[in-house]
């Protein structure tokens, strides 16, 4: 017997199959199916387009008190690639499975799930439970997250409409629980590229000769590593969570001078270089770690030189680290966590993500910040093979949604 799918499992799943990966992530498809939901809840929709073909989207439920500072819920449009030869169903056909109900998709996960559970939670409160919100709710659709948000996040909190939104507090993606609690995440860690180069004494592949540009570059290599153990260390004696240390990952490696003679490896490169990705936690002292750089990692001592590229703020216009208070002196906070309670869910402690979000942008604003996708007893599977959510697991996301928009929506007593 043949039992019909649930409206918000077609939708969501029509959703997962926009291509928004990268290289070319497709906007424009799945925004004029976003303003078309929006269109049949009834909310007001507005494209913004800061860089051409870079497409936002701009959700508004006006509130009965459009004066207090409103509630933004954001989402990313794009996607990171997929390999579709490694996983068990194509990464954009939104394969549903009978047996387990798992969607497969990119996306699935980081974060398709909340950009359509935001709008299936509003879609319920507005046409079945006929909620009045008091604060305005903002839903935004963003571009190019997953890339760094130069183009995306970084523009839109630049702009006049940004600020004419008034946003008191946002909600942002969080990641999946593999436990019964929902998990909530108060800052990001920063991101760091770092290249560093060594030039050295050239020659022939027989001599041994000291400063050559790799013994230059295996030195600063080494030294990374240590620090890398000592961090990594931390984690592994239970002394601090992945995302409390600092990371230093090496990206990439180049060297060497191609063979005159074909495959005998003669040539010692005059030059060598190495790229690491680095994260900081709020906590970290970044200047602890440039001076560490400077004086150890890439000394001018040993011919070397580096680039730091910083991908994003570091600290708030006040000169205060990136983090949102997750105590009662928050009340965004306790009505958040209020809401989590009613809905009958379970918050865990909350964290640093390892990663990085658009989050950051607005937490440089002042703006109290939560990460948070409402997925509990879920295998953690954002950028990697087989990307899937459960459609009960979905479902019940639309109702943690249902009540912490209204929630926060209704909330009046502070922080005016
Ligand atoms: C360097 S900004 C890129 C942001 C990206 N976000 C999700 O994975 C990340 O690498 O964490
Ligand atoms: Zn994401
Ligand atoms: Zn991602």
């Amino acid at each position: 017997q043949e039992v019909q799918e649930p409206e918000p499992i077609t939708r969501y799943k029509q959703y997962l199959r926009f291509k928004t990966a990268h290289p070319n992530p497709n906007y424009t498809a799945p925004v004029s199916f976003l303003l078309t939901q929006a269109q049949s809840i009834g909310i007001q929709s507005k494209i913004l387009e800061f860089v051409p073909n870079k497409l936002l989207l701009l959700l508004t439920w006006p509130g009965s008190n459009p004066s207090l500072p409103s509630i933004l819920f954001n989402s990313h449009l794009d996607s990171v690639p997929a390999e579709p030869d490694k996983w068990a169903h194509p990464p954009f056909s939104a394969f549903h499975s009978p047996e387990t109900g798992q969607i497969f998709a990119r996306g699935a996960q980081d974060d398709k799930c909340i950009s359509m559970q935001y709008l299936e939670a509003i879609r319920n409160l507005k046409l079945t439970k006929k909620f009045q919100p008091i604060r305005t709710i903002h839903v935004s659709y963003v571009p190019d997250e997953e890339i760094g948000a130069a183009d995306g996040m970084a523009k839109f909190v630049e702009s006049e409409e940004f600020r004419e939104l008034n946003v008191g507090f946002v909600m942002d993606e969080g990641q999946a629980s593999t436990n019964d609690d929902f998990r909530v995440f108060y800052a990001d860690r920063a991101p760091w590229n770092l290249k560093i180069k060594a030039v050295g004494v050239p020659g022939h592949g027989s001599r041994m000769f000291d400063n050559s540009a790799m013994e230059n570059l295996m030195k600063s290599v080494e030294m990374i590593t240590r620090f890398r153990d000592t961090q990594f260390d931390l984690v592994k004696a239970g002394k601090a969570a992945n995302s409390e240390v600092i990371s230093v990952n090496p990206v990439y490696l180049k060297a060497g001078t191609p063979s005159p003679t074909g495959f005998v490896m003669n040539m010692q490169p005059s030059e060598a270089e190495a790229g690491f990705n680095i994260r900081l936690p709020p906590t970290a002292d970044p200047d602890l770690l440039r001076k560490r750089i400077a004086e150890e990692w890439a000394p001018s001592m040993r011919n070397m030189t580096y680039e730091i590229i910083q991908l994003g703020p570091l600290r708030d216009y006040k000169g205060r680290p990136l983090m949102t208070l997750t105590n009662d002196s928050n009340p965004w906070w306790s009505v958040f966590k209020q809401a989590i309670t009613a809905a009958g869910g379970k918050l865990a402690k909350p964290e640093i993500l390892a990663s990085t979000t658009d989050a950051r942008f607005m937490r440089e604003l002042g703006i109290p910040t939560l990460g948070f996708s409402p997925m509990s007893n879920t295998p953690i599977l954002l950028h990697d093979h087989n990307e899937h959510l459960k459609d009960t697991v979905y479902l019940r996301g639309i109702e943690i949604y249902e009540s912490v928009v209204s929630s926060l929506s209704s909330f009046v007593e502070a922080s005016q």
